[in-house]
């Protein structure tokens, strides 16, 4: 028996692969996990995504780590998967993954080449 508004893993798969074909669907939660240079590039990372978090009042587990931080979603008050979960993983990719140098607009973004600016692996 689902919970009110959960849906159905094959539903889940199905939904990312569509529209969130970077996340997985794992432990129950919808999954990411972002590449970066270091810790304090995970940190500020995790700090992003907490901002996120509270705007949205929907708050997902957030792993720390050198190198990587990984992000985990689900709805906690009906033990499943619902659209807050989708909708929350589509603006922490949205804004993470963000490049405004490849938008062609005057923000150049983070350069690739200077080991000074290396911030998320966007490639990984
Ligand atoms: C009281 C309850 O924690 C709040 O209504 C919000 C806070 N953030 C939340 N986050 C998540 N992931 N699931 C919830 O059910 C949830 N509920």
């Amino acid at each position: 028996m689902q919970a009110k508004g959960t849906y159905e893993e094959s539903d889940i798969t199905a939904r990312l692969s569509k529209d969130l074909p970077t996340w997985r669907y794992e432990g129950g939660q919808l999954r990411r996990t972002y590449g970066t240079h270091g810790f304090k590039a995970s940190v500020m990372v995790a700090n992003a995504v907490a901002h996120l978090a509270e705007a949205a009042w929907h708050h997902p587990d957030i792993t720390i780590s050198f190198g990587k931080v990984e992000v985990a979603i689900e709805s906690h008050d009906v033990g499943g998967i619902t659209d807050r979960d989708f909708e929350l993983a589509a603006k922490i990719e949205q804004v993470i993954m963000w490049q405004p140098g490849k938008e062609g607009g005057a923000l150049t973004g983070t350069p690739e080449n200077e080991s000074i600016a290396r911030y998320i692996k966007y490639n990984a």
